[in-house]
């Protein structure tokens, strides 16, 4: 098992440099070969000085990475042809190497709104294109044809692949969002016996968690205090899953929620950080660092020749969750009265599941490997915490946006469950119309807007266009998909993709668009690497959402710009404004680090009559 901590010494740019010297260096060793040898003693050239082999070995590894990357257009090209098939399209940049184009990419992931550019490829280029920054394939799709392929049908020839696990590595480790191939199916096979229906419908879970966030929301907005609703909601789903995932919380609801930055200032508050605040922090951090290397290509280890820049956050993560993992392992081996515990993949099968163990309970009955556990657990954390936390974030501001549907939704709680008994399962599974909501956000705002897979041996597609021949798909190809551009598509969704209208999950919408072709709708992905925390997503958002809407008439956001610094990078684009579609209408500024989210929060404010009180009904 490889340890991430191994080359902890040297960082990710250092690493990169010297494997490039040594190559340079046994290049160098080549050309003096040829030049002393084969030049000058057998074909009475005069003798080379050390600076030629050096000019030598620069042209010469000029001349190899050119005839590697024409080498490989040409083979591609023949076995197209071979195949009867056609290139893709490529993205004509006007700077060497597509430069141009690459940075459009990383600015639109880094502050553009999601898809800005790529929509304008895709008009121009049709639905399936290559970018090819730097001469490397990097393809492009928001087909869900393809995606079907990708995901399902040709699963087997579909990795993640290094250009995603490279730069995750120092982050997600060995975990399951980062594992291919046997160690995946080890960290599917043990975690998912923790999503059973059993496991996950254990509201009094959400209920203990549900309530103090509530109780905190509450008591600011009567305190006259806008609160960050992103920020409340981290907390809850950080808290609830580490109760279910590890059956100790994070306990990141008792610490003080964030003021806006308008009342920082006004009132010199300055707020303490705890223990789990501070690892909250690392948390985010981390996932920023790694989702920004993946827009340098290839390249990223050169931004980080000094430093890399996971070790600082990493380490906090570290030193939080090593103690859980030292302290299971310990608990785990004195109960078991001195039977070894087995270091095998294969010996899980062999493991019962205690009714109340949770998956750390059980992660070390399976190994004892701390840097598997820990990578798992942490993997987990990240997979159970910004997804569900986004989400529910987005349905919030809808929910402030479009008050008739609140209103709507309301009556449905209050219809089905009531005005303050706590939500069953068979309640959730009954309400039509929170699903439809929930549905409806997820579909404008899935919060995996683009994945990235990479396949392993050549494949030809029919093309999107059927007079024109299939397309090639090169071998060890990255390809990126848009689950966000596919769900936004008026040609799969209707005339009114853009709009927010929860009753197309409830009329004859759905035949129309979604029932002849369901994989127009994936915000949990779809075939053997679907999301396992789907249904538990689910029974969560709608216990909080409920909960909510038995609390409050309705909700408010807070527009005002001053919540963030003047000079925050957060603060939504003001041109915006005059954008069509969702990007002129929606109030909050979708960025991305592994998962979207709202840039600085949601912040909503609140009064009195918003507070429910069940006598007014
Ligand atoms: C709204 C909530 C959620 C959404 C939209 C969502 C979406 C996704 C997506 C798109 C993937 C595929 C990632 C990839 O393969 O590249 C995924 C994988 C996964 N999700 Fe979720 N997720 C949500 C909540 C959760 C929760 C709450 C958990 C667990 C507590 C969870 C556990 C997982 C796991 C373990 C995987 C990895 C599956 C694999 O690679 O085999 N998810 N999720």
């Amino acid at each position: 098992m490889k340890d991430p901590n191994r080359l902890k010494a040297l960082t990710p740019g250092v690493v990169y440099l010297a494997q490039k010297t040594f190559l340079f260096f046994l290049t160098a060793i080549g050309v003096r070969v040829v030049q002393q040898l084969v030049l000058c003693r057998f074909l009475a050239f005069g003798s080379f000085s050390l600076a030629q082999t050096f000019n030598w070995t620069i042209i010469f590894r000029v001349f190899y990475a050119i005839f590697q990357v024409k080498l490989r257009e040409s083979w591609n090209e023949w076995d197209a042809a071979s195949k009867g098939a056609r290139m893709l399209p490529v993205v004509k940049g006007r700077r060497i190497g597509n430069l141009d184009i690459m940075k459009k990419v990383g600015d639109m992931l880094e502050k553009g709104y999601p898809g800005d550019f790529l929509d304008e490829v895709e008009a121009d280029l049709g639905r399936i294109f290559n970018t090819r920054g730097l001469w490397e394939d990097l393809i492009f799709t928001s087909s869900p044809d393809y995606i079907k392929r990708i995901l399902a049908t040709e699963f087997d020839n579909f990795v993640k692949g290094e250009r995603f696990q490279e730069p995750m590595y120092s982050v997600l480790g060995v975990g399951v969002f980062n594992a291919d191939g046997e160690m995946w199916k080890f960290h599917r096979r043990l975690t998912r016996p923790f999503f059973t229906r059993e496991k996950i419908t254990h509201f009094d879970l959400f209920d203990r968690h549900a309530e103090l966030a509530i109780q905190k929301l509450k008591n600011r907005l009567f305190a006259g205090h806008s609160v960050d609703f992103q920020d409340l909601m981290g907390r809850f789903t950080f808290d609830a899953s580490t109760d279910f995932l590890f059956g100790s919380c994070a306990d990141t609801l008792q610490d003080d929620l964030p003021y806006a930055y308008s009342h920082l200032v006004n009132h010199s508050i300055t707020t303490t950080q705890t223990r789990s605040s501070r690892f909250l922090e690392a948390f985010v951090d981390a996932q920023f660092i790694v989702a920004n290397r993946g827009s340098f290509s290839s390249y990223w280890p050169l931004l980080e020749i000094f430093k890399d820049k996971t070790a600082k956050p990493m380490q906090v993560v570290r030193d939080f969750l090593d103690p859980i993992v030292a302290k299971a392992l310990s608990r785990n081996k004195e109960q078991s009265l001195g039977n070894t515990v087995q270091d095998s993949q294969n010996s899980e099968e062999a493991k019962d599941i205690g009714d109340n163990d949770t998956l750390l309970d059980y992660l070390v009955k399976v190994t004892n490997d701390p840097i598997v556990i820990r990578d798992e657990i942490f993997n987990m954390m990240i997979a159970g915490r910004d997804t569900t936390a986004g989400t529910l974030t987005f349905i919030m501001h809808f929910l402030c946006l479009y008050p008739d549907v609140c209103s709507r939704l309301r009556e449905e709680v209050f219809h089905k469950v009531g005005t303050s008994r706590k939500p069953t399962v068979e309640d959730v599974r009954e309400m039509k119309y929170l699903r439809a909501v929930i549905n409806e956000t997820l579909r404008l705002y899935p919060v995996v807007p683009y994945d990235i897979r990479a396949s392993i041996k050549a494949t030809i597609w029919p093309s999107d266009d059927p007079t024109q021949p299939p397309v090639y798909i090169p071998s060890k190809a990255p390809i990126i998909y848009s689950v966000f551009m596919m769900h936004r598509r008026k040609d799969l969704w209707g005339p009114d993709a853009e709009e927010f209208d929860p009753e197309r999950w409830l009329d004859e919408r759905v035949r129309k668009y979604l029932t002849p072709n369901p994989f127009i709708f994936l915000p949990f992905n779809a075939g053997p690497r679907i999301c396992l925390g789907q249904q538990f997503a689910y029974n969560e958002m709608s216990f909080m959402i409920i909960r909510l809407l038995q609390t409050f008439n309705s909700f408010t956001l807070d527009t005002d710009p001053n919540v963030l610094p003047p000079d925050s990078p957060d603060r939504r684009p003001k041109e915006w404004e005059q954008c069509p579609g969702r990007k002129g209408i929606d109030q909050f500024y979708p960025k991305r680090t592994l998962t979207l989210y709202a840039a600085g929060g949601l912040w909503i404010k609140g009064s009195d009559s918003e507070i429910f009180n069940p006598q007014d009904t």
